[in-house]
């Protein structure tokens, strides 16, 4: 058969960093924002209920729908017009945002306000479709080839985005000026464009070649497509309503405390929210540099660890190029010991440590599913682990059990999307895959439009008669009943996985069997 371009590796892999950066642009704008609250309601006057409002937006338009629709429309569209449109309107949201807090519509809290919520709607609507559209080009180029290992990366590049947005956004800010942060962001997002229009060559020549060749195109395969018909199935199957429901309620759980993770660390433990000079890390004299270097370096310390050994037939072959990698690993934390001692004193750079811990954990918990199976299990110890993880950052009162409860977040963090996503694959047909991530992704958004606000609605009514002095920066706020909240939830996702597990047993979808012919 005619080759085509995806069958050189080389163009493949350039494919995969083009449309991945759309993914590294849009989740550092998704959370960002976490490693600034304290700034953002100084800068712009808000309250935490305020702050949680402006997340929350992101979600509107897809508690509506927006997600299935924007799926429809990428199914008409195809890739190039609809990651367009899609990465545009992400653009634009960020924009906006950006535009808002530097006082472009008018300077008052309300007026601020209003547009940041416009912003991040916009936005939103954009960020989901982009997510689904990225997938999408993924089985495009990697079916058949090294698809597992390129979703994984691909999530790795979004989690490396959600991990430098909240570590460099208070560098950005520096001196509480929280407009470069946002401007940063929007640009990068730009950016991200640029290289997704270099891609749509890439895309007009392949599908080209595949016409020729007589292989189907994007627009005639129908696998990944929204369907009415198979949604009203989906949703009247026990063990799919019990992973869509676990999907809105453990990331309910998650994503929401990402955006108020650094600012918990400070006002709990007492971390910094900007980093003292120590802490720095300079190249060519700029801090955000040398962040963004740590930040590359650890993404590829994570992905070696994960992937190298694995690389490897003979285990004497595994075992030393493990070896290898941990030397180098302890050699780069000795080299930076001091730099990593202050920022585990710092609110941004420590919570942005546990999507960092994601990229590393994330493909390890994926190969133990494949070859183990497992998957209700382990989702059951993911969700056991977040009650565990938020017991600890809420009743108790020591910094290093904080830091247990970091770590075990990170690994639930790691565990349920690992077990999660392809187990949505046994449960469902191929072809009605497109429609099982897009009910999700729409479940997901409920789940996160009530607790992005609920988190910060409840912080500032716990501590409601505490308000004045925490604006005056005699108090801090008290986040143990919020924390709390999400501990519930750990232990509701824990009995959703349960269930699915038992319902899994009635339908024999096998999710507990290895992935043998994978
Ligand atoms: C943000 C998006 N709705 C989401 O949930 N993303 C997941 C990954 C989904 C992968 C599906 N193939 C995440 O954990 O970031």
């Amino acid at each position: 058969m005619q080759k085509t371009l995806r069958d050189s590796a080389a163009l493949r892999w350039l494919v995969l960093i083009l449309i991945s950066s759309l993914l590294f642009s849009t989740y550092w704008f998704y959370d960002f924002y976490g490693g600034i609250k304290g700034l953002m309601e100084r800068g712009m006057g808000i309250s935490s209920e305020e702050y949680g409002r402006i997340m929350s937006s992101t979600t509107y338009a897809n508690v509506v729908g927006m997600i299935i629709l924007g799926g429809i429309i990428l199914d008409r569209w195809g890739i190039r017009l609809a990651g367009l449109v899609f990465g545009g309107l992400s653009f634009l949201g960020a924009i906006i945002s950006a535009a808002a807090v530097a006082g472009w519509f008018g300077d008052d809290k309300s007026t601020m306000l209003i547009w940041s919520i416009v912003g991040r709607i916009i936005f939103g609507i954009g960020m989901e479709v982009v997510c689904v559209m990225v997938t999408r080009t993924i089985v495009k180029w990697f079916m058949g080839y090294e698809m597992a290992l390129a979703m994984a990366l691909n999530i790795g590049f979004g989690r490396l985005g959600t991990a430098m947005g909240m570590a460099v956004a208070p560098d950005l800010a520096a001196g509480g000026f929280i407009s470069p942060a946002f401007s940063f962001a929007a640009i990068l997002i730009g950016i991200s464009l640029v290289f997704f229009i270099i891609y749509i060559f890439f895309d007009i020549k392949i599908d080209k070649q595949r016409a020729e060749s007589g292989i189907v195109t994007e627009e005639e395969v129908d696998e990944e497509k929204f369907r009415f018909a198979d949604f009203k199935k989906l949703i009247t199957n026990r063990s799919f309503i019990y992973i869509a429901l676990l999907c809105m309620v453990f990331y309910s759980a998650v994503f929401p405390l990402l955006a108020y993770a650094p600012d918990l660390l400070v006002n709990k433990y007492g971390f910094s929210y900007e980093m003292g000079s120590d802490g720095e890390f300079l190249i060519f004299g700029s801090a955000i540099l040398g962040t963004a270097f740590i930040f590359v370096l650890l993404l590829i310390f994570g992905l070696s660890f994960s992937m190298v050994p694995r690389a490897f037939k003979s285990n004497t072959h595994k075992l030393l190029s493990f070896l290898v990698i941990s030397t180098l690993f302890l050699g780069y934390v000795y080299v930076l010991r001091d730099v990593f001692s202050e920022w585990l004193l710092n609110g941004p750079k420590t919570a942005s440590l546990i999507p960092m811990g994601t990229i590393l954990f994330t493909p390890i918990f994926g190969s133990i599913v494949d070859k183990k199976g497992k998957a209700a299990t382990l989702m059951m110890i993911g969700s056991a682990l977040l009650v565990f993880a938020y017991l600890s950052l809420s009743v108790f009162n020591h910094v290093y059990l904080g830091y247990l409860g970091l770590i075990s977040l990170g690994i639930a963090f790691s565990l349920v999307p690992a077990a999660m996503w392809p187990a949505v694959a046994r449960i469902v047909a191929e072809n009605r895959l497109g429609t099982a991530y897009g009910t999700m992704f729409t479940f997901q958004n409920w789940g996160l439009a009530a607790f992005f606000w609920g988190i910060g609605a409840l912080l500032d009514f716990v501590n409601r008669y505490r308000l004045a002095d925490i604006e005056a920066g005699l108090t801090n706020y008290d986040y143990t009943i919020p924390v709390l909240m999400l501990a519930l939830l750990g232990v509701i996702s824990a009995w959703l996985a349960y269930k699915l597990k038992q319902a899994d047993k009635l339908q024999g979808y096998g999710l507990e069997n290895p992935h043998t012919s994978n």
